[in-house]
């Protein structure tokens, strides 16, 4: 079906310039930005007056199930939270419970203006089948923990999950290996992992310097940072997408640099789990490739890439002590391009581009918090909320329109959620 978005206040990404028109997208793909040639003939139509039309979000790193677990473990150190709260209650979920958490996240998503995202969890089929149906765009990786006589498995168990849904859904789901952390995952079981990747020709999604006792037990343990360990192993021989790189030893920014890893940067979750702040002006400077994520519900608490937005540029701005740094501009890049790349997506996402993928957001800028409409760059990061975004079309296909979802159904993903959370608490 064609469609035609009207009057619209269009931000491409590929430069920081607004330009007034309209869009056209033919299927899943932008057939014209501008002017509408006369032979377009559309059959649906969205009028964008007093709206900014862009790219969709990126969610570089998060774990959708756990969204059944928002404010469930609060306030308490990291080590706790993983090992004491978050794991015993993760051990009594299922693969129904997966299903429904990842949707609570996905509807959260699309609310705010994401339409694309990187998953790391378990019954991840679950996460596959409930992003097909909402149509919004997934990395997915099956969470890999190391333990010997379940290794094989697990590699098995990613298998599986890449032939039966890498590429599905016209190419919104795709899928990798998620080895879910240098602590966690010892050598041995990281080769796996590295030849699984190899074997599929996949990405690896991991988390990769999260915490201080990370570092001072890798350093007693390998004699090197988690960066520099995972690096001798050969890991960033590949495509890494590797979460959080808060804490940084001298030589590790040049590795991920040279190497070219993807790093996803959580600023809310670093910060509510008391781990810091990470040196995102440094990497940036380097060259290194940084993208946002939110991390899960249990440890931001939502996840709107938004509010992520504004905290990273300001931390940025607070650690170096100097304003100049991480741009309105820049952090939008984080939040698109950059997750595109992260992501491995196909080279149109994160930007609109004739002929690119029609992953787009409508955000109603007639609100008191945007006016005077002085500098729109601004107000997107600095002054707007996830819930200015009124409509979303993910691969050509509307998902939500004027806020009302087109795939999803909130009222049985408010009782289905509420059911579990009673029988896992
Ligand atoms: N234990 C699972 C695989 C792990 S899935 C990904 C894991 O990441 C965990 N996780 C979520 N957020 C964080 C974080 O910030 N740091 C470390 N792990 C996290 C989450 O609880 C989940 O268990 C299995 O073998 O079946
Ligand atoms: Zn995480």
């Amino acid at each position: 079906m064609k469609k035609l978005i009207k009057n619209a206040t269009i931000l491409t990404m590929e430069s920081n310039r607004l330009v007034k028109g309209d869009i056209g997208i033919e299927k899943d793909r932008i057939s014209f930005i501008g002017k509408m040639p006369d032979h377009f003939d559309p059959e649906y139509e969205i009028d964008a007056r007093n709206h900014m039309v862009m790219p969709g979000m990126i969610n570089a790193h998060s774990h959708g199930a756990m969204s059944l677990l928002r404010n469930y473990a609060d306030d308490i150190p990291f080590w706790e939270w993983l090992t004491e709260k978050v794991w015993p209650i993760e051990a009594k979920m299922n693969s129904n419970d997966v299903y429904w958490g990842t949707m609570i996240s996905i509807a959260e998503m699309i609310r705010s203006g994401t339409t694309a995202y990187a998953d790391m969890y378990f019954h991840s089929e679950e996460t596959a089948k409930a992003s097909l149906e909402a149509g919004i765009r997934c990395s997915i990786a099956k969470g890999l923990v190391g333990s010997s006589e379940e290794d094989e498995q697990r590699m098995a168990d990613t298998r599986t999950l890449y032939k039966e849904w890498n590429g599905a859904g016209d190419g919104i789901i795709s899928v990798m290996a998620g080895p879910h952390a240098p602590y966690t995952c010892d050598a041995s079981f990281l080769g796996k992992v590295m030849n699984l990747s190899d074997e599929l020709n996949i990405p690896i999604h991991i988390h990769l310097s999260e915490s201080e006792k990370e570092i001072e037990e890798s350093i007693k343990k390998h004699g090197k940072s988690p960066i520099a360990h995972v690096h001798s192993l050969g890991l960033f021989k590949h495509h890494v997408l590797a979460a959080h790189c808060v804490y940084l030893m001298p030589g590790d920014i040049q590795l991920l640099r040279e190497e070219n890893i993807y790093v996803a940067h959580n600023p809310l979750s670093n910060l509510k789990l008391g781990n810091g702040i990470a040196s995102i002006h440094e990497m940036k400077e380097a060259g290194v490739n940084i993208a946002l994520g939110t991390d899960s519900s249990c440890s931001n608490n939502n996840l709107n890439l938004f509010e992520e937005m504004k905290m990273a540029s300001l931390l940025a701005k607070g650690k170096t002590t100097d304003s100049t740094v991480l741009s309105a501009f820049e952090t939008l890049q984080m939040a698109t391009k950059n997750g595109a790349r992260a992501l491995n997506l196909e080279e149109s996402i994160g930007v609109l581009k004739v002929g690119g993928k029609a992953d787009l957001i409508l955000i109603n800028m007639d609100q008191p918090h945007w006016y005077p409409h002085q500098n729109l760059i601004s107000s997107l990061v600095y002054s707007s909320h996830g819930s200015d975004v009124e409509t979303v079309i993910i691969n050509g296909k509307v998902v939500m329109e004027k806020k009302e979802f087109k795939t999803i159904d909130l009222e049985k993903i408010k009782y289905e959620s509420k059911k579990i959370v009673e029988r896992i608490y």
